[in-house]
């Protein structure tokens, strides 16, 4: 299976090809990618107040709890591109956790498009083509998606407005006994 815009989709009313096309929302990168089911440890991740307060801080909503979870399809470089220069690092409150790389994305099912948040934690041995959605809503509901189910992945080709942002350790340390997920 080939990215989208290698598929000959469209992108802003125009062939999706090459590096991307400019519209009036800026380049704009597009995937293909099929759902699948995680660990089921995210849930745990996302719920922790460090972590939340930091999404809110950076993007102005509440991650419903866990992440949507897909394989990206077809040549990854453009991705790993845009998480390396457009994603803003998110730094945890203890050395012993991994940093993530977050950025804004749609997911597109179909007609139905949601705006969230792509989420690459830095883990070592992760898979390079899992992506990891989080969001204001539930997006299997929102978008009707189940397991082996394509969306499609939208980036915007921008520089990252705010580079890094380090969780708020005081709000780490109430719930850092109680709730830390077990770690690798
Ligand atoms: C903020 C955040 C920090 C994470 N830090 C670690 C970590 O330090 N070590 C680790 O093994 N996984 C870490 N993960 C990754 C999760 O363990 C998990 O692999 C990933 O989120 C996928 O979960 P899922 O399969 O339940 O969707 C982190 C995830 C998030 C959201
Ligand atoms: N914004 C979100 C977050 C999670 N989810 C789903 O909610 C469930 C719980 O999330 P999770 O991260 O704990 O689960 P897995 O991704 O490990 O399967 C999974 O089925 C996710 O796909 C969602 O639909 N929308």
């Amino acid at each position: 299976m080939q990215p989208a815009r290698a598929l000959g989709l469209t992108l802003g009313g125009l062939p999706a090809s090459g590096q991307g096309r400019r519209n009036d929302m800026g380049t704009q990168i597009r995937w293909t990618g099929r759902v699948v089911s995680g660990l089921g440890v995210a849930a745990r991740w996302t719920t922790l107040d460090w972590f939340r307060a930091a999404i809110e801080r950076l993007f102005g909503f509440k991650p419903v709890p866990g992440t949507l979870n897909a394989i990206a399809e077809g040549d990854r470089q453009e991705l790993d591109r845009l998480l390396l220069t457009a994603g803003t690092v998110l730094v945890p409150p203890a050395e012993d956790i991994c940093c993530s790389l977050v950025l804004p994305a749609h997911v597109a099912r179909g007609v139905r498009s949601h705006p969230v948040v792509l989420l690459r934690p830095m883990v070592y041995g992760y898979n390079p083509a899992q992506v990891e959605f989080l969001a204001p809503v539930r997006l299997r509901e929102a978008l009707e998606l189940r397991d082996g189910d394509e969306i499609v992945i939208t980036i915007g080709d921008n520089a990252p407005a705010q580079k890094w942002i380090a969780a708020d350790s005081s709000r780490a340390r109430s719930d850092w006994a109680t709730s830390r997920p077990s770690r690798q």
